[in-house]
């Protein structure tokens, strides 16, 4: 056991955490960095990057698919073998976070791998991989960055069970025959659609009512669509009450009385916050909350600052990267423009991609604000028409219409999340609607949809 004196420890070094850790070593303080597994967190090894890895597989494969449609005849035989290589070898350097590490020390930081706790107010301890203890003095204080773990839904059997997450999904050298999927969120819509089209037979198990329900509902009635006529099984508004493993395979019990059958089972349902294993009611805050409150600077409390998912304001690399921005220069005390939440875009890379950035519609009903929406099909657009197979999508706009300012947006369709940036902007500067109208959209690009969505508002 040894105790130190430091000016700052980084608990979990997600995207943001990762940020924040090598600003302030480079700003000359002294910093402890600590994750219990790889730093750069769940993006880089198990999230974003391989998953968009599989995305760009998948999207290859569908494209050749499309070309007798378009341009001649085409053949691909997709091969899982080449996405797991480039994940393998490109993305994650086969999980190992050497470069990472020795990035952040090169910037002046202390790592640890190693679990970190808090340990009263501004003090750390620190239980590294092989055992030590070493307790941390922060002299500024201490950034929570422990991010989330999936959720595990309470269905008798399942914890028994060999099923997949995210983490197990990403890392598979060889597709299963069959998989379902429990969870119809950006997760389990991303991956079910990657592995249909490398040729498993897919099933969605989602409880709710729709698809992509953070989503709106025209943008998940259309993914369904799409992902029928591609011959993966949506089942919604359905309950998973029991499973079991045997024999190399899954049986899954649904409440509508249907056991379904499959080789590999993906839990997708959600996460469940780090904040378990905290140390957190040793500074007199809840280890059993599911988010921390944070205020615009991403303070907890006094010398405890907290980033990334689990602030809830979007679970997303680009918010905790956002926040950690915002949070360094706190560290810092270097002041400079507050966090806000009014324009956190998100992208869901199926096929055809949703961008959102703002409000739903319902959001902005919920808020009380006197909403005007217009909606377009971009296959009803020039480009849309032009692009023939694959150019499905719509564009929704939600305007507050007392302030004439759009508060959220939808952009769906071939690069949808590209899209998205446009009415991000608008969302984020409150750009009025009256502008928007006013401007040239380029002939004929997927962009120019937004103008016939802006005219339909009503
Ligand atoms: C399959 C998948 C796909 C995704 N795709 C996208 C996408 O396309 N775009 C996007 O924006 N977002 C995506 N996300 C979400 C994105 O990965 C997260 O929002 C992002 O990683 C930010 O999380 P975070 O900063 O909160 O921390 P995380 O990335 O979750 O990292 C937290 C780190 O803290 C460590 N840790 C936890 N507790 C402790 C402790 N007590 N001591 C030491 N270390 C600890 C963990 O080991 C981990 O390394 C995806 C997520 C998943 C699962
Ligand atoms: N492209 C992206 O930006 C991207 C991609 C993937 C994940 N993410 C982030 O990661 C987060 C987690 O993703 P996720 O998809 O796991 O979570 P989620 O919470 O967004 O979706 C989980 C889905 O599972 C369903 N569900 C929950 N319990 C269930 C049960 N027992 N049976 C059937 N369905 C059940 C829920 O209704 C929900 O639709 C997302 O919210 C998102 O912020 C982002």
């Amino acid at each position: 056991m040894s105790e130190h004196e430091v000016d700052l420890v980084v608990i979990g070094t997600g995207p943001g955490g990762e940020a924040l850790a090598t600003g302030a070593a480079k700003a000359g303080l002294r910093v402890v960095a600590v994750d219990k597994h790889l730093v750069g967190g769940e993006c880089p090894y198990y999230g974003c990057i391989p998953t968009k890895m599989m995305v760009r597989g998948s999207d290859v494969v569908a494209e050749v698919r499309r070309a007798a449609e378009v341009a001649g005849e085409a053949t691909i035989a997709p091969a899982w073998s080449v996405v797991h290589r480039r994940i393998d070898e490109q993305a994650t350097t086969h999980w190992d976070d050497t470069i990472a590490v020795d990035r952040l020390k090169d910037a002046g930081a202390t790592v640890h791998h190693g679990v970190g706790r808090l340990a009263g107010p501004g003090r750390v301890e620190v239980t590294t991989a092989d055992g030590e203890v070493i307790t941390y003095a922060t002299a500024r204080g201490v950034v929570l960055n422990p991010g989330t773990r999936p959720a595990v839904p309470p269905v008798e059997g399942l914890a028994d069970t060999p099923y997949w997450t995210n983490r197990d999904a990403v890392q598979v050298a060889e597709v299963p025959g069959s998989l379902v999927v429990v969870g119809g969120g950006p997760i389990g819509c991303e991956l079910a659609q990657v592995f249909s089209r490398f040729g498993v037979r897919v099933t969605i198990v989602q409880h709710g009512p729709r698809l992509v329900p953070a989503d709106e509902p025209e943008a998940a009635e259309l993914l369904e669509q799409v992902f029928v006529q591609e011959g993966i099984r949506v089942l919604t508004g359905v309950e998973l009450q029991r499973a079991s493993y045997a024999d190399g395979g899954f049986t899954l019990a649904l409440d509508s009385g249907e056991e379904l059958r499959a080789d590999k089972v993906l839990v997708a349902a959600g996460r469940t916050p780090n904040l378990d294993d905290l140390g957190l009611e040793t500074v007199g805050l809840d280890p059993h909350a599911r988010t921390l409150d944070v205020d615009e600077r991403l303070r907890v409390q006094d010398g405890i600052w907290a980033i990334g998912d689990v602030t809830g304001k979007g679970a997303f690399t680009h918010v905790s990267m956002y926040q950690s921005a915002v949070a360094l220069r706190d560290v810092l005390d270097q002041g400079g423009a507050p966090a806000r939440y009014h324009a956190v875009p998100h992208a869901t890379f199926t096929d055809p991609e949703i961008g959102g950035v703002g409000m739903s519609e319902q959001q902005a009903r919920d808020a009380g604000l006197t909403v005007r929406t217009g909606s377009t099909k971009l296959e009803e657009s020039s480009r849309g028409f032009t692009h023939g197979p694959g150019g499905h999508g719509v564009i929704k706009v939600v305007e507050d219409a007392d302030r004439g300012v759009l508060v959220g947006a939808t952009a769906m369709g071939p690069a949808g999340g590209e899209i998205l940036g446009f009415l991000a902007v608008a969302v984020h500067a409150e750009v009025p609607v009256d502008t928007l109208r006013t401007m040239i959209y380029a002939y004929p690009t997927f962009h120019r949809a937004i103008e016939s969505a802006l005219a339909d508002l009503s």
